[in-house]
């Protein structure tokens, strides 16, 4: 029987990624696909459950878990009685681990090597309408001005409106639930690292722009953006650096960055990855500041043929383990019905 591959993406994300391309890639191969909605469910008990599923649910996640929302959470369940039957790519759980940005980033701090910007998190409406409590945990943890203010879920389009914070007087700013996190000078630049994990070395470096370095002389007005006005390719910003200063020769160790991969890789236990770095323009320190499940692999030009690599290398893995588990049964099965023959010899 041939293999299939199930599919869940929102429609945008289809058409970002060209997932087409994956599908063509998959019809060559006689690997059949199937796209995993509502009818897919209510058809379910006329077919067997696709041997791996490829989804972006981080927004149906988000509304279950931080929302409690039950048609998501009924959605869901749905995927989770598949497990057993079925390889996801990539496991809920996991995935769930980088949907608050708190969560993320504790887990990040776990790993000893890894350098997260420090921060606090801000989850109660008390603390929150205490400037002075706020001031004493930024000082408690050692964070100075300027911070940014970052809602504490990490997805979905409520997600990126951060804040950039100057100095006490201007606490006020904060929206709640956040994180408050040390602003880093990193001369405008950051590093996206996209990862198919296929093998830790497997991962792709793209250099965005991102916000200029602030030194802070006097007090500043709370400055508002979205994330994507400073970081996304299309990019173009008065927080980005000016056209006059030129950044160009700011280039990554790559060896670090493997290393780095390897690490978040082993702890979220996740395959398709985006980590966000970047370096300290006077310690020279790699920070990490978010990771992303399933990013948009922008500037990555063959992610259809990397995600089929992926799902091939996991089709093969998975027949290998059925043929022993079948040697292994026709074994058995021979030794029994050897058995029975020396048996019945014995009788007769
Ligand atoms: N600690 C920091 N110091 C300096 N700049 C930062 C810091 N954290 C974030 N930034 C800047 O803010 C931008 C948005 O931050 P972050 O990546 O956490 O947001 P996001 O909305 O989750 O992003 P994404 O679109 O990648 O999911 C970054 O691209 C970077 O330009
Ligand atoms: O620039 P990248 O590839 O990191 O863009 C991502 C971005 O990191 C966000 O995390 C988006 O995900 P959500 O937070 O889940 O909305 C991605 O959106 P998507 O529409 O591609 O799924 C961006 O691609
Ligand atoms: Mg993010």
């Amino acid at each position: 029987m041939e293999p299939t591959i199930g599919y869940y993406l929102p429609c945008k994300k289809y058409y970002k990624l060209h997932f087409e391309q994956f599908l063509i890639l998959c019809k060559r191969a006689q690997i059949k696909t199937i796209e995993i909605n509502d009818d897919y469910f209510n058809s379910i008990h006329s077919q067997s459950p696709p041997n791996i599923i490829v989804h972006k649910l981080t927004d149906i996640l988000c509304r279950e878990v931080l929302n409690d929302d039950k048609m998501a959470h009924q959605f869901l369940e749905k995927f989770r009685q598949m497990k057993g039957r079925t390889i996801m790519i990539d496991n809920l759980e996991s995935i769930s681990q980088l949907l608050n940005r708190h969560v993320q980033y504790s887990l990040l701090k776990e790993i000893q090597t890894i350098y997260v910007p420090p921060f606090i998190s801000i989850t109660d409406e008390f603390t929150a309408n205490d400037c002075q409590k706020i001031q004493q945990l930024l000082t408690n943890n050692n964070i100075q001005y300027p911070i940014i203010c970052k809602p504490i879920q990490a997805h979905g389009s409520e997600s990126h409106n951060m804040k950039i914070i100057f100095d006490s007087s201007h606490l006020i700013d904060i929206q709640y639930p956040c994180i408050l996190q040390q602003f880093i000078n990193h001369d405008g630049i950051l590093f996206k690292i996209f990862l198919v994990g296929i093998n830790d070395d497997n991962f792709y470096i793209v250099k965005r722009s991102s916000i200029r370095n602030f030194t802070i002389t006097q007090s500043l007005e709370t400055i508002s953006f979205h994330s994507s006005e400073v970081s996304s390719t299309q990019a173009c910003s008065n927080l980005n650096n000016g056209e006059d200063i030129i950044v160009d020769g700011i280039t990554i160790d790559n060896e670090r960055i493997k290393e780095l991969v390897r690490l978040i890789k082993k702890k979220f236990e996740l395959n398709l990855l985006g980590i966000d770095v970047i370096i300290n323009c006077q310690t020279q320190q790699y920070a990490v500041i978010d990771v992303n499940y399933f990013p948009g692999y922008e500037g990555m030009k063959d992610f259809n043929q990397q995600l089929f690599n992926l799902c091939e290398n996991i089709l093969n893995e998975q027949s290998l383990q059925l043929k022993s588990h079948l040697n292994k049964t026709i074994f058995k099965n021979n030794s029994v019905s050897l058995m029975k023959i020396q048996s019945s010899k014995i009788i007769y």
